[in-house]
């Protein structure tokens, strides 16, 4: 038997190597990690040194879970500090006790003493934040933080001010629905702003002497004036308790006119409270649409729990992924369950000495960085695959780097070991070319020799990830509103839209309103990878829902809301966001805006994808295509193939912008689902010529057009009347040709151009006409243009495109 590695002293001894390398390194012995063997000397050292400290530390050491000691001991620091007799026991402690300590000491006061009203806004604020604003103002806003005192003295005496930093979404939509009453009493001002305005001035002069109309109770002025940036003088009146008139007063005094339903901004609103003596916070609304405020919310500390890892399967192509992935399903899934039929869900849990352990069902690094593209890091280990008869492959290293981009932790996971080729050592000395050096070269990666197919060695991969997660301290807030990401979704034809979530934040339960990427709904039935109907989902447990508007992507990221109406509204405000999006850029070659894209000096090829019923037209039509050549634009083709356009096709066609064209073949269902979703243009015809013509048509539209000028006719002018407000009107003969009421015009007096420009009316007595031909009377005015006279001659004339 070789020597002790630090995760197994640890295990035997029941404790977390975590402890075990901190205590280590408190007397004197530096282990890179849990991977490092022990010599026997320092076996009996630790042995020692653990053995002194739980007599030092009394009963707590004996509990069996190293956790739980480790808790254990940092409340007892907690009740010591209070206590005032931590100081004695602290030299004996390990380091990160004394950071505990520290931290809890300097903590202690500050945190000890508004922790208690502290903890339950935060759990309020956490569990609620469909009720969205939160607690950001905290730390934004305030200007004046130095007035926390005041703040916490003020807020305590009214119930209503202590709840008052943090914004409720029944606030924030009180606030928008306030904004808009705002905005439209605005413009019903603006419209009626005359005799309102004017009924309130008079008003005023009238009845001040009397007192005001509705006599308002004497109210002190707070002590903080909580604002938003852009209030109107009548908001902040309410605010202060101040009749608007009295802030408008004031405003002028300090030299700013504004009336009392202006908008003030931030730096007058401040100013105006120091001219009033109080202070100022600044309340920030949050843009509940936004999902990185949930993401990036402070975690309650107080409600973190550990949490299982979520794993990501990656490697080169065949070193065996789907087999280890399979394996690990069948005999642990399977196992746990009596009669369990794992579903395909696009992830499943697997429990390894009762701890669960979330694997991601799609291996591969594609995948992987499409989540990550759409901004969700789901994954928090990721297993890189080596077959070891075959080596570091191509998309061995693209994986490394995948998750090295992520820095997620990385384990080797040696396949293929039982194959009579199979040489593990080469493997490790490859993979150190990538920085993967394994523990006992000194390096501190993790390497597992396994055999995917025959079920060999797996246990020792779950515990290593175990292992690697308890490293990690992997924890989340069950009691928060879940979010978390979109595995995999789609669109079942009686279900409707299907997505399997991955809960990473709080607990997912039936029924709740939720908000998954631009869709929304409420979660009519849970599903887990069991295929069992759940009524909750913790964090790192993903579960298949139904219940949604729409059918959201993989990655996307999803949000639970208290309301159904929040959810609601923020569902629709994204999908509204994420179609303008969209539409701002259209950077995908479609045959309509090629022109365009040429244009701004985007593309001097156009891209092509063909696809074809036989090879022999598809090399046909390509080869027709090729030929073609437009001022400089080329065709590229960048893949033919046969058969139905799928999916693929339309994915490269997305990643490289171009065009499909299908010969004698159609779109298949999904292929024209993500076509549409990705904007890929897809044109299908059943004779080549026509897709040739088809093409060389939009090569040829999307050149530059030259245009020229045709004389269409010519009139000429017999009698001039000027009529006020309209200005000169010309009576007039064509003499040629024919004039059109959209026609540009020339003024022509003794054979010169005097004047260039457009109609502004043609009439044939007193009705509007369209155009006049040769030989008839019309009437006509030029646009801001008035100096004609009789027997000027005007010259119609159109611009018009040349054809290439
Ligand atoms: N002998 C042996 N063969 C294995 C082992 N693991 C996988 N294979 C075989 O290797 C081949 C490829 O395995 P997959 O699991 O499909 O590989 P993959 O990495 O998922 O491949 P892609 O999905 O194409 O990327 C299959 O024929 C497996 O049976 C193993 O441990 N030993």
């Amino acid at each position: 038997m070789g020597k002790k590695r630090v995760y197994e002293f640890a295990k035997e001894n029941k404790m977390a190597s975590k402890d075990v390398l901190e205590k280590a390194k408190n007397v004197g012995i530096n282990y890179s990690s849990h991977m490092s063997s022990m010599e026997d000397k320092e076996v009996e050292q630790l042995k020692k040194a653990f053995s002194q400290k739980s007599k030092s530390a009394g009963s707590q050491m004996k509990s069996n879970n190293s956790k739980k000691t480790k808790q254990n001991n940092t409340t007892s620091i907690k009740k010591a500090n209070e206590n005032n007799t931590a100081s004695n026991k602290q030299a004996d402690r390990p380091k990160k006790e004394h950071q505990n300590n520290a931290q809890t000491n300097k903590n202690s006061n500050v945190k000890q003493a508004s922790q208690n009203k502290q903890t339950n806004k935060n759990n309020e604020k956490n569990s609620q934040h469909s009720k969205g604003q939160t607690n950001i103002n905290n730390k934004k806003a305030s200007s004046q933080t130095k007035n926390n005192q005041k703040k916490a003295t003020s807020s305590a005496s009214t119930g209503k001010a202590n709840e008052l930093p943090k914004r409720t979404t029944d606030e924030k939509q009180k606030q928008s629905f306030e904004n808009k009453r705002r905005r439209s009493s605005r413009q019903h001002r603006g419209i009626h702003g005359g005799p309102a305005g004017a009924r309130k001035r008079k008003g005023r002069k009238n009845q001040k002497p009397k007192g005001p109309v509705t006599p308002r109770k004497f109210k002190e002025l707070p002590e903080i004036l909580e604002f938003t940036d852009g209030m109107t003088i009548a908001e902040l009146a309410k605010k202060l308790h101040r009749e608007p008139a009295e802030i408008v007063k004031k405003l002028f005094m300090m030299g700013i006119m504004a009336t009392q339903n202006q908008s003030l901004d931030k730096e007058t609103i401040e100013l105006l409270a120091t001219e009033y003596g109080i202070e100022t916070e600044e309340k920030v609304q949050i843009d509940l649409t936004d999902f990185d405020t949930f993401f990036e919310q402070e975690p309650n500390e107080d409600n973190l729990v550990t949490r299982p890892a979520t794993v990501t399967i990656m490697g080169h192509v065949d070193h065996g992924k789907t087999t280890l992935l399979d394996s690990l399903r069948e005999t642990k899934v399977t196992e746990g369950e009596a009669g369990g039929i794992t579903q395909h869900i696009g992830a499943y849990q697997v429990t390894e000495n009762g701890k669960v352990i979330t694997f991601l069902d799609t291996p591969g690094h594609a995948a992987f960085t499409t989540m990550r593209a759409r901004g969700a890091d789901v994954t928090d280990i990721a297993i890189i695959v080596v077959a070891a008869d075959d080596g570091v492959m191509p998309q061995t290293v693209e994986a490394i780097n995948h998750a090295k981009a992520a820095e997620v932790p990385i384990i080797v996971a040696v396949n293929k070991v039982d194959k009579p080729g199979a040489n593990p050592d080469r493997v490790m000395q490859e993979l150190t070319e990538h920085g993967l050096i394994p523990e006992d070269w000194g390096g501190d990666t993790i390497f597992v020799q396994i055999s995917a197919l025959l079920n060999k060695n797996l246990e020792d991969l779950l515990e290593m990830i175990l292992l690697v997660a308890e490293v990690e301290e992997l924890k989340a807030d069950p009691k928060r509103l879940a979010i978390g990401t979109v595995i995999e979704a789609r669109l079942d034809k009686s279900q409707g839209s299907i997505a399997t979530l991955l809960v990473q934040e709080g607990t997912l339960h039936q029924g709740e309103p939720i908000v998954v990427g631009n869709t929304f709904g409420r979660v009519r039935t849970m599903t887990n990878d069991k295929g069992r109907r759940v009524q909750e989902a913790k964090p790192s447990t993903p579960v298949e829902i139904t219940g949604l508007n729409g059918t959201p992507q993989a990655g996307d990221r999803f949000v639970v809301f208290k309301d159904e109406k929040t959810a609601r509204q923020v569902g629709e405000a994204r999908a509204i966001d994420a179609t303008e999006a969209q539409r701002s850029v259209t950077n995908k070659v479609t045959l309509e805006n090629l022109f365009d894209s040429l244009e701004e000096g985007e593309l001097k090829s156009v891209n092509v994808i063909i696809k074809a019923d036989v090879q022999g037209s598809a090399e046909a039509l390509a080869a027709s295509l090729e030929k073609i050549e437009v001022e400089g634009v080329k065709i590229d083709i960048i893949h033919t193939g046969v058969g139905a356009i799928n999916e693929s096709d339309v994915t490269l066609a997305s990643a490289s912008s171009a065009i499909i064209i299908g010969f004698n073949v159609r779109p298949t269902v999904q292929a024209k689902e993500s076509a549409s979703r990705e904007e890929v243009d897809i044109r299908t015809h059943q004779v080549i010529y026509n897709a040739i013509d088809e093409i060389e048509a939009a090569m040829t539209g999307m050149l530059d057009p030259e245009y020229e000028e045709q004389v269409t006719g010519q009139v000429t002018v017999r009698e001039t009347y000027a009529v006020s407000k309209v200005g000169t009107i010309a009576g007039c003969f064509v003499t040629d040709g024919v004039i059109k009421r959209n026609s540009s015009i020339r003024l022509i007096r003794n054979g010169v151009v005097i004047h260039e420009g457009e109609l502004s009316s043609l009439k044939r007595f007193k009705d509007d006409a369209k155009e006049v031909r040769n030989g008839y009377e019309c009437g006509l005015t030029i646009e801001k243009y008035n100096d004609i006279e009789v027997d000027d001659v005007i010259e119609a004339f159109e611009m018009v495109e040349i054809k290439k």
